[in-house]
């Protein structure tokens, strides 16, 4: 079952094409979609609910075409979007009442639903003052409530997360989470930040200066590796036990590198040796290991996991990963021709 199907689409605007012959299939659960500041994510969103034309190739969400279909889309469909869009003067529930209307709910119902969504966004008491005293993130589970006032079977989120502090990124997107499990409601949300979709999502979708770099269940993107980790930790008789076992595994003829291939280095990278499991002579690269740090002290061998950022790990962005200091994500490449990025660079926490 499809709830999203792309095929081909285009979306060229005089001087940027912001989506590029993109074929996507996305099925009901949560599905993240994933790129830099400019990747064409809104745009995408905007085709999707018949707000903006296509350049060129089809859109069917929920199997309607969104050409012809928009405003049974948008009966269907819920939408949060990316910027502060709340009217600063009425409250939470004025303005989620007003919404619920527009949707068509009659007044009662309006009202009910309004009272229910509320709750389930974590909105109380506040939700009888003015919204423009509020915080980003009590405005963010506004813009969440009124996506979800008129029970629709899909929502799009556009940047839910913007702006929140790490606490508030969580708590937003365990209600993200509960959206399907609580009510079988299937998302799109959008993010720059690729770990928050990697603990979220089913299914991941990456795209890049508008053309698809990859679409897969999440946990293709984390799968094990080939490669070990091993972790090192000093000892009076090896103060580099690091070095000593990479040289010991390099000298049994073991690839060995201290940061693993295409990874965003990690803060504890000085003590990490990545193990490719080519060992020689057929060797179970575990018993290698486990005779080489005999005398040596190991603390933790486990295999290493894909993480999203290595998606945009090519030969040349590389360099901008090794550059970065420890303990920081790869910045995601932005498309050449956009212009600077509106929100700070792309972190895999
Ligand atoms: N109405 C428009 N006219 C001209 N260019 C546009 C228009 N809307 C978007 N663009 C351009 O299309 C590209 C994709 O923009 P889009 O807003 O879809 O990106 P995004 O991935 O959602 O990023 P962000 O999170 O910053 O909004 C950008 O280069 C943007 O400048």
């Amino acid at each position: 079952m499809t709830v999203i199907l792309t095929e081909s689409l285009s979306k060229r605007f005089p001087r940027v094409t912001a989506l590029d012959r993109l074929t996507v299939d996305i099925a009901p659960g949560v599905t993240g979609l994933v790129g830099a500041n400019g990747a064409g994510k809104s745009t995408l969103i905007k085709i999707l609910l018949g707000l903006a034309p296509a350049t060129e190739g089809t859109a069917h969400v929920l199997g309607m075409d969104v050409t012809t279909h928009g405003a049974a889309i948008r009966e269907r469909v819920g939408y949060m979007p990316e910027h502060d869009c709340l009217p600063p003067d009425v409250s939470a529930t004025e303005f989620v009442v007003h919404m619920a209307r527009m949707s068509g709910l009659p007044p009662t119902a309006a009202r009910e639903r309004t009272a229910d969504t509320l709750r389930h966004v974590g909105l109380y008491e506040e939700r009888y003052r003015p919204i423009g005293g509020y915080s980003t993130g009590m405005k963010q589970r506004v813009k969440l409530a009124q996506a979800l006032v008129h029970d629709p079977e899909l929502v799009f989120l556009d940047e839910p997360t913007n702006g929140l502090d790490p606490v508030g990124r969580a708590d937003m997107l365990g209600l993200i989470r509960r959206v399907h499990t609580d009510f079988g409601i299937s998302v799109l949300v959008t993010s720059h930040l690729l770990g928050e979709l990697e603990r979220t999502c089913d299914h991941v979708v990456v795209i890049d200066g508008g053309t698809l770099l990859r679409s897969s269940v999440t946990g293709e993107f984390t799968r094990a590796t080939t490669s070990l980790v091993v972790e090192v930790t000093d000892t009076d008789e090896h103060p580099d036990g690091t070095t000593a076992l990479h040289a010991a595994l390099t000298a049994a003829g073991a690839t060995v590198t201290r940061d693993a291939p295409g990874a965003a280095p990690a803060t504890t990278a000085g003590h990490l040796l990545h193990i490719e499991a080519d060992a020689p002579g057929g060797t179970d690269p575990h018993d290698l290991v486990r005779d080489t740090v005999a005398t040596l002290g190991l603390v933790r061998m486990e295999p290493r996991r894909h993480h999203l950022a290595e998606v945009f790990h090519t030969p040349a962005t590389a360099t901008t990963a090794a550059e970065a200091p420890p303990g920081t994500a790869p910045a995601i490449p932005a498309p050449a021709p956009h212009p600077a990025p509106k929100g700070g660079a792309p972190d895999a926490r």
